[in-house]
């Protein structure tokens, strides 16, 4: 029996499985924590991906791995490959002004029109949380770390490489070493999804010099081997790992509730939605993923939990001990200011308080139906761009909650299926390990309950737009 191993190393943590490589067992798991905040130096990432591997028992034994990771993480290495300064990680908003610099400049001062430049050049209107608006921002406030750059990697990219042995002084030409994926790619800003190809020319008007990129490797591709001898495969972007783990089909939407809300689903047809509401990336299995995403998911949760002083099983509770609709409360969840829609400063708001409704049970209510409403916009943007859904595959932290489940069943006008309580980016990641192994990607079960489509019949979701659209 060969086993594999799959490696999330997401927002709050870095997560490991250890699966049998033909039937998709469970033997084994690991996990550690990330710092907090939206600038981390990779170091961090090491050291937990090295805590959760051991706690999964260690990779002596394992034939392949690979890292799925969160996206869009500005990772600048000088020629040394030694990292210049800490990650602006996907959630960092500070880049919002040279998002909008990037999409006037393109324009020629129009707006509307640098973002339809942007959606057809790259696929994706340029937002703060894309690596391109980060290497922008480098170059206006910080030139001189800007200058040492000599390559920019991505979160999966730069374990990637640390697994197979690079590092910083590991010696010349260690920086050709590094390789990414299409789905990570696709992430970045200056990379054509529907070309598949980096587009040097943005990058040299962004950042100024157009620094050595990680090689883009195909689904089922080796990157290396590491001096254990285990195999390192392509790895991916989150998202795209997350579909691969649940094996989204068509008429599949998968929506994550991690640190991220993601909305997204596995297309014939790369996504190019100059509205910028619909992200057009690629998947990890050579096709694409239209993904919506917003900066406000599980947090809210936590943050409400914290407010209410109750464990988030507690603040579950409550929610579930309340009427749909919270007695009218709505929370616009934009606690971290919103990338989907794209309102960088925006903060929450709450809605509609009377001294009958104003009570913990209906304000967890509320947080939960107003992250699944933010959420379900994602879905009806998704769906303007084409996209069917027959079912909605809810994954991440979040999906675990009773509450989650049932608002989105809600709310979302269409059938949920939540898989048995898993890690499912980091099983995406070990499916695609044991394609590196064996040249294809293996079927696994996915064991699931399903839910039918629910009525909302109080008005939950046409309300929370009236208010979410006081905050444009
Ligand atoms: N039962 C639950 N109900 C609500 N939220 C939960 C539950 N279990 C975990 N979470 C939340 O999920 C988040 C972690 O989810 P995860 O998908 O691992 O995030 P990320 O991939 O961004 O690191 C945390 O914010 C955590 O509080
Ligand atoms: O920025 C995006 C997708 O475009 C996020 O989905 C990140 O990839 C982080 O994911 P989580 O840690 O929330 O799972």
């Amino acid at each position: 029996m060969a086993l594999v191993a799959g490696i999330d190393s997401s927002t709050q943590s870095c997560k490991v499985v250890i699966r049998d490589a033909d039937t998709g067992a469970l033997v084994r798991q690991g996990r550690a924590s990330h710092p907090e905040g939206s600038e981390v130096h990779p170091d961090h990432w090491w050291a937990a991906l090295q805590e959760a591997v051991a706690a999964a028992g260690g990779l002596e034994d394992v034939a392949a791995v690979s890292v799925g990771g969160q996206q869009h993480g500005m990772v600048c290495l000088d020629s040394e490959g030694e990292v210049v300064r800490p990650a602006l990680l996907w959630n960092d908003t500070r880049s919002a002004g040279a998002a909008k610099e990037l999409i006037a400049t393109a324009g020629d001062g129009d707006a509307a029109a640098g973002a339809r430049y942007w959606a057809s050049a790259t696929g994706t209107v340029p937002v703060a949380s894309l690596t391109l608006t980060k290497l922008h921002w480098l170059a206006a406030n910080e030139p001189d770390n800007a200058a040492k750059t000599a390559a920019v990697c991505l979160p999966h990219d730069w374990l990637t490489w640390r697994l197979l042995g690079h590092g910083p002084g590991s010696g010349p030409g260690n920086l050709d070493a590094l390789a990414t994926d299409r789905s990570d790619a696709s992430g970045t800003g200056y990379y054509s999804t529907a070309a598949g190809a980096y587009l040097p020319e943005v990058l040299k008007s962004s950042l100024g010099h157009v620094p050595h990129l990680p090689d883009v490797l195909g689904p089922l591709d080796v990157a290396g081997k590491a001096s254990s001898g285990v195999l390192v495969a392509a790895g991916a972007g989150d998202n795209a790992a997350a579909a691969l783990g649940v094996g989204a089909g068509v008429g599949d939407v998968v929506m994550s509730l991690g640190t991220s809300g993601t909305v997204f689903a596995v297309s014939g047809t790369p996504a190019a939605d100059p509205s910028g509401l619909v992200a057009g990336f690629a998947d990890a299995a050579g096709h694409y993923l239209p993904l919506v995403c917003t900066l406000n998911a599980s947090r809210v949760f936590d943050a409400t939990a914290a407010l209410l002083d109750v464990s988030i099983g507690e603040f579950n509770e409550l929610a579930l001990s309340a009427e749909s609709g919270a007695g009218g409360l709505t929370l616009v969840p934009y606690f971290d200011g919103e990338r989907t829609p794209n309102l960088p400063d925006a903060t929450g708001s709450l809605h509609g308080i009377t001294r009958a409704n104003y009570t913990p049970a209906n304000l967890a209510r509320a947080a939960v139906e107003g992250v699944v409403c933010s959420l379900a916009d994602g879905l009806a943007a998704l769906q303007d761009q084409g996209v069917e859904a027959r079912r909605v595959i809810l994954v991440g932290g979040g999906a675990q909650s009773t509450a989650v489940q049932q608002a989105a069943a809600q709310l979302l006008g269409v059938g949920i299926s939540v898989p048995r309580l898993g890690e499912y980016v980091a099983d995406g990641a070990a499916r695609q390990a044991a394609g590196a192994l064996t040249g294809h990607f293996p079927q696994w079960a996915l064991d699931a309950v399903d839910l039918p489509a629910g009525k909302d019949d109080g008005g939950v979701l046409a309300r929370y737009r009236r208010f979410a659209s006081m905050h444009a």
